[in-house]
């Protein structure tokens, strides 16, 4: 492998790369500006920087007694490891992967699961986002890390990929489904997979069950400036593009720990409340789905 193979095909390259739409122009405003405490200090912890949340039960033990002087930044890294847990449950997802094979991270942020992936699967790994800062940050931290020959971000939508027609081995959305229309990314994933090749999201949905998007939906949309989609339209957007369901689960329970222990942090950011009874309402679902595109 040389960087040679990291260069996108000339000929798929975009005329214009990075945001298509006014609405992609204030993500990527919104992403350039984000620096909040609750990622900055928990990529610290090891140098994976993740915009996502975190599965699994909290260790208790780890976490220390209240009182203990040293408490808040063993929260800080208990927060971290659920998070990075949440990355590994999702490349767990990807099935085998050959170290010759290319993986996208649509929507990347500054690229923590794009780390962990190389590190499982030794393979080129492209990351797309609307943030020149986030990609900037992503590169700088690949190359301080030497493994900028097969990692890369690049500013680019996702909506329109710089790669050729069935040249990825997998693909993934983690946590950036919610900006875009559910039918263009999925065509798009469909487009840039191989057959046989795996797509997988982790999202947060509204529940149909519920009825309609609840007020705490609305809530979080607002905070993001997302717009988030229903269980019903991944399904049905991923069966009208060759993507066919391999596993869908419910990471509700497993998300839970996670945002009770964040609550209690000093790191707090105000959404904690609309995640925490939109999850116990029923009307919001942490979902994982992993798809294989036919
Ligand atoms: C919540 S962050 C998730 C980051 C990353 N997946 C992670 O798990 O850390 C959402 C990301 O989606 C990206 N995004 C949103 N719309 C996009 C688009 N149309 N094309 C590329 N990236 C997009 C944003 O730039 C941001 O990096
Ligand atoms: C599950 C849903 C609906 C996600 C919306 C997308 C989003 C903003 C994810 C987390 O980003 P972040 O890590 O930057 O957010 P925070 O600052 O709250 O940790
Ligand atoms: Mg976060």
């Amino acid at each position: 492998m040389t960087t040679m193979d990291i260069t996108p095909a000339t000929g798929t390259t975009p005329a214009i790369p990075g945001p298509a739409t006014p609405y992609q122009d204030d993500i990527a405003r919104y992403w350039d500006q984000e620096a909040r405490p609750v990622n900055l200090k928990l990529g610290d912890v090891d140098g994976l920087y993740h915009h996502h949340y975190g599965i699994g039960d909290v260790d208790q033990a780890a976490l220390g007694d209240p009182g203990d002087s040293e408490r808040e930044k063993k929260v800080i890294a208990e927060l971290h490891r659920l998070e990075s847990a949440q990355a590994d449950v999702l490349l767990n997802h990807l099935g085998h992967v050959p170290r010759d094979g290319m993986l996208v991270d649509a929507g990347c942020g500054r690229g923590g699961s794009m780390v962990m992936a190389h590190q499982r699967f030794g393979c080129r790994v492209e990351g797309l986002t609307l943030s020149a800062k986030q990609a900037d940050f992503a590169n700088q931290r690949v190359r301080q890390l030497g493994i900028d020959s097969h990692v890369r971000s690049q500013v680019r939508n996702m909506l329109d990929m710089p790669f050729e027609t069935g040249s990825a081995a997998g693909s993934w959305n983690n946590e950036s489904s919610m900006y875009v229309d559910l039918d263009d990314l999925m065509a798009e994933h469909s487009r840039v997979l191989s057959v046989g090749g795996r797509y997988v999201t982790i999202t947060g949905c509204w529940n149909p069950v519920y009825g309609q998007p609840s007020k705490w939906v609305s809530q979080i949309n607002a905070h993001f400036e997302c717009n988030i989609h229903s269980r019903r339209e991944y399904l049905r957007a991923m069966a009208d593009n060759r993507l066919v369901p391999q596993a869908v689960i419910d990471l509700t329970p497993d998300t839970l720990p996670y945002w009770e222990l964040r609550a209690t942090s000093s790191l707090v950011t105000g959404i904690e409340e609309a995640f925490l009874e939109s999850y116990k309402d029923g009307s919001f679902q942490y979902l994982l789905i992993a798809a294989d595109r036919v």
